[in-house]
């Protein structure tokens, strides 16, 4: 089983909560990769079971360094994948991490099955965060298991 976990982060907070879920995937057996959405195109998650998309939110604009991916999954059918959406944001901010919101209805829009709901963490992780992404990863690898031939 693999995953491919991508990220868009300005100040590390949404790469440290990749950071976990790739820890708590890899911890299940999964064969893990992490890489930046700069290095990634959307065609890129046809090739593993689990999708992770993790971003940060300024403002109601999706950050620039996710858009071109956010629209290669307008044209990709991955209805056979999971997937979980991530990412840090600040509840001073009126849209609280609605690009985590923007990217899982991308996923949903794809077809992919979610795992769980969109993991939005203020600022950076604390253990509850860390709880909550290790949740959703145990749940994806069991979605990949009961839906393997
Ligand atoms: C200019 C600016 C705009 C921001 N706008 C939002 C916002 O609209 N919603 C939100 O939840 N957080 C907002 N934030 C907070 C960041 O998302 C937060 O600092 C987050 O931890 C950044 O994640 P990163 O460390 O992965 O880059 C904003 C921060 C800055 C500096």
């Amino acid at each position: 089983m693999n995953a491919l976990i991508v990220y868009a982060s300005m100040t590390g907070n949404t790469e440290e909560a990749c950071d976990v879920m790739m820890a708590a995937l890899e911890d299940l057996g999964v064969t893990c990769e992490m890489e930046s959405s700069l290095n990634i195109f959307g065609e890129d998650f046809l090739d593993v079971d689990i999708c992770v998309l993790g971003t940060y939110t300024y403002g109601a604009e999706l950050p620039e360094e996710i858009i071109d991916l956010y629209e290669d999954l307008d044209s990709l059918d991955l209805s056979q994948k999971v997937f979980v959406t991530l990412g840090s944001g600040d509840h001073a901010y009126e849209a609280f991490c609605q690009s985590v919101d923007d990217c899982y209805q991308q996923f949903i829009k794809a077809g992919a099955h979610p795992a769980a709901p969109p993991i939005k963490i203020e600022l950076d992780c604390k253990q509850e965060d860390i709880s909550t992404i290790e949740v959703a990863a145990a749940s994806a690898v069991e979605w990949v298991q009961s839906h393997s031939a």
